[in-house]
């Protein structure tokens, strides 16, 4: 192949694009994996080229069979069905809060969300996104203010750490802050989520602690299997790409027949690895590839 992707990875796609009857569920993660890490979060988009494959894929979605993608969705399917382009579903997976999600990805119609980690789902139709309302019981609200007040004494005094607050959780950002500061304001955020009795999950410049318990990888299971019976397929292959912590959440509960991408350094479960967003857009561009191709 002379994509410039590894090899191995090159057959993965090819493998994972098989027209087999089976539905395919490409999921992204956003932060760190489409989109460049930003010190600020309301500045985070996609690269150009990641943009253009996840329009590309949206417009697979759309067709629903009828290739609006100049034929892209391909037609010949083994079974004599649609082809894969018609039973290919595209996911944002992510820790963002899922309104926050929805106005930093631009999902195209179709695209399945997920917001605070699993805690909020949501579908993108051509009128708007359509979403599970969260809900916390009265003992999780009155944790969750807890919580924020605690999170908030812990930045208080401490040079470019700062809060950020979602409607199950509440995360500790670090990334503006020198060494000294975000020591003890990490040090503060862990001491408030073992007094509380919740879990501190570290990523790349922040400390997530939630009041409800969701991960990645339980969402991803969810959708599985709501992608199964949208598509008519009794079959669906995960491609998963992410970068940080969390989402080796959701590469743990993938299997042999599912494709799972790390992005950037760090220890994974993932079989195969890339550096950045531009790389990601080479995979999606490739997948596109073996989609039309039908393989
Ligand atoms: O699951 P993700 O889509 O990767 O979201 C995880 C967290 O992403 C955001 O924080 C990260 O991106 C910021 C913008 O680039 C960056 O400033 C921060 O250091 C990163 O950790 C978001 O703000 C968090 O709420 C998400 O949980």
């Amino acid at each position: 192949m002379s994509d410039g992707l590894d090899p191995a990875l090159s057959e993965a796609l090819t493998r994972f694009t098989a027209d087999d009857g089976a539905a395919l569920l490409v999921a992204l993660d956003f932060d760190g994996t489409l989109a460049p890490l930003v010190d600020d979060p309301t500045a985070a988009r996609m690269t150009d080229r990641v943009r253009a494959a996840v329009d590309r894929l949206g417009a697979l979605d759309r067709s629903d069979g009828e290739a609006s993608d100049g034929g892209a969705s391909g037609s010949g399917a083994s079974d004599g069905g649609p082809g894969p382009g018609a039973r290919t579903r595209l996911a944002f997976v992510s820790g963002r809060d899922l309104e926050d999600l929805a106005a930093r990805a631009e999902p195209p119609a179709g695209s399945y969300l997920v917001g605070s980690h699993g805690a909020q789902t949501g579908h993108v139709t051509s009128e708007g996104l359509e979403s599970v309302p969260l809900e916390l019981s009265a003992e999780q609200a009155e944790t969750l203010s807890e919580l924020r007040t605690a999170l908030d004494a812990a930045v208080a005094g401490r040079e470019g750490a700062w809060v950020q607050h979602k409607p199950s959780a509440a995360v500790l950002h670090t990334r503006l802050a020198g060494p000294d500061d975000t020591t003890a304001a990490v040090e503060g955020a862990d001491a408030a989520a073992e007094r509380l009795g919740l879990e501190a999950m570290h990523g790349k410049d922040v400390v997530e602690i939630a009041v409800l318990h969701t991960t990645k990888g339980e969402a991803l299971d969810r959708l599985r299997a709501v992608v199964g019976q949208d598509a008519g397929a009794s079959a669906v292959r995960v491609l998963y790409a992410g970068d940080d912590t969390t989402d080796e959440k959701a590469f743990a509960v993938l299997g042999a027949d599912d494709l799972t991408l790390k992005v950037g350094d760090g220890e994974t479960l993932a079989e195969h690895r890339v550096h950045g967003a531009d790389d990601v857009a080479d995979v999606l561009e490739r997948l596109l590839d073996g989609i039309s191709a039908g393989s």
